[in-house]
């Protein structure tokens, strides 16, 4: 697990961080508070900081409320270990953010047994963040997870000016699949399916459950060209692929209506709502299609 130092002290700060190591600690060393949030801002797995209260340019203390502030998934846990000794400085350290506090010079047991409460406490709560974002059947993001994440790439890819595409996938007669090899076939087709579009996508993509066997694909840096061929990928893939349960070999296709950022679309759920309709509309001409939306005027 990674931890961040942040010490303006260099034998303090080499001190404490070549017991983190003897303790299994991934350390991450810093030496002013300005440096703690371009790291974190680098380094978005950081969650485990230790941080001394007086550093130059932006404080323990401060720090504490800034990355209280900062808006994303799993959240951090913050150890004050300072040269100050008094109840009053713990309790203002942790009144500000923090989340334990020790006083230096510090016992090293106390500090190993201490890390470890902060450690199993962030795994207990990224296992509850998980389990909230995540498709209990398929492991990838659910629909709530996705409409918070379309919202915050959607703000954040328009202000870069890069293109971007909506994939609405929807499985061809589901339900006659349900039907003919029983509702736990369904479910392993499914988990199947999306190790398959997984497979093909890149790590930035977002790829989650959109309903039933309903699936939604976000494509960051992504032309028209580009977002017909991966969706053609995928169509074509899905149609040639043995998908298998029991034993038995089960056949299947999937509709994909697309859809491409442009400036009219006002917001993201417009975008979402027209790749919906092209997955409609490849239905309708037939299903095992990939149809582009048309843009809006
Ligand atoms: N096994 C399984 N089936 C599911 C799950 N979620 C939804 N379904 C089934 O998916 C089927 C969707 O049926 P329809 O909406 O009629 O769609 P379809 O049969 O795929 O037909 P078209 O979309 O028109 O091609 C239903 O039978 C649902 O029960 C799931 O988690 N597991």
């Amino acid at each position: 697990m990674k931890v961040l130092i942040a010490e303006d002290e260099p034998i303090s700060r080499l001190l404490t961080s070549e017991k983190l190591k003897s303790w299994g600690y991934n350390v991450i060393e810093v030496e002013n508070g300005k440096e703690v949030i371009e790291t974190i801002e680098r380094q978005p797995d950081i969650q485990l900081c230790i941080l001394d209260w007086e550093m130059p340019e932006i404080d323990g203390l401060e720090l504490c409320s800034r990355l209280r502030e900062i808006d994303r998934s799993g959240s951090f846990y913050i150890i004050i270990l300072t040269s100050k000794h008094k109840a009053s400085f713990m309790i203002e350290a942790l009144d500000k953010g923090a989340d334990d506090f020790i006083s230096k010079p510090f016992v090293p047991e106390e500090l190993r047994v201490r890390l470890q409460v902060g450690a199993r406490i962030l795994k207990k709560e990224n296992q509850l963040i998980h389990a909230a974002e995540s498709d209990p059947l398929t492991g990838i993001l659910n629909r709530k997870a996705f409409l918070l994440e379309l919202d915050k790439i959607w703000a954040l890819t328009k202000r870069q000016k890069q293109p971007f595409a909506i994939l609405m996938l929807d499985i061809d007669h589901f339900k006659q699949i349900n039907d003919k090899f029983g509702h736990i076939a369904g479910d392993q087709v499914l988990k199947q399916f999306c190790e398959l579009v997984q497979q093909q996508i890149r790590q930035y993509d977002c790829f989650a459950r959109y309903g039933g066997e309903e699936f939604v694909l976000f494509l960051p840096d992504t032309d028209v060209d580009q977002c017909e061929r991966i969706a053609e990928r995928i169509r074509a893939t899905t149609e040639s692929n043995l998908f298998t349960y029991d034993g038995e070999h089960v056949s299947m296709t999937v509709s994909i209506g697309a859809s491409i950022y442009y400036e009219n679309y006002l917001s993201a759920q417009e975008m979402l709502k027209a790749a919906d309709k092209a997955a409609y509309e490849a239905k309708q001409e037939g299903r095992n299609k990939v149809v582009l939306a048309t843009l809006p005027f």
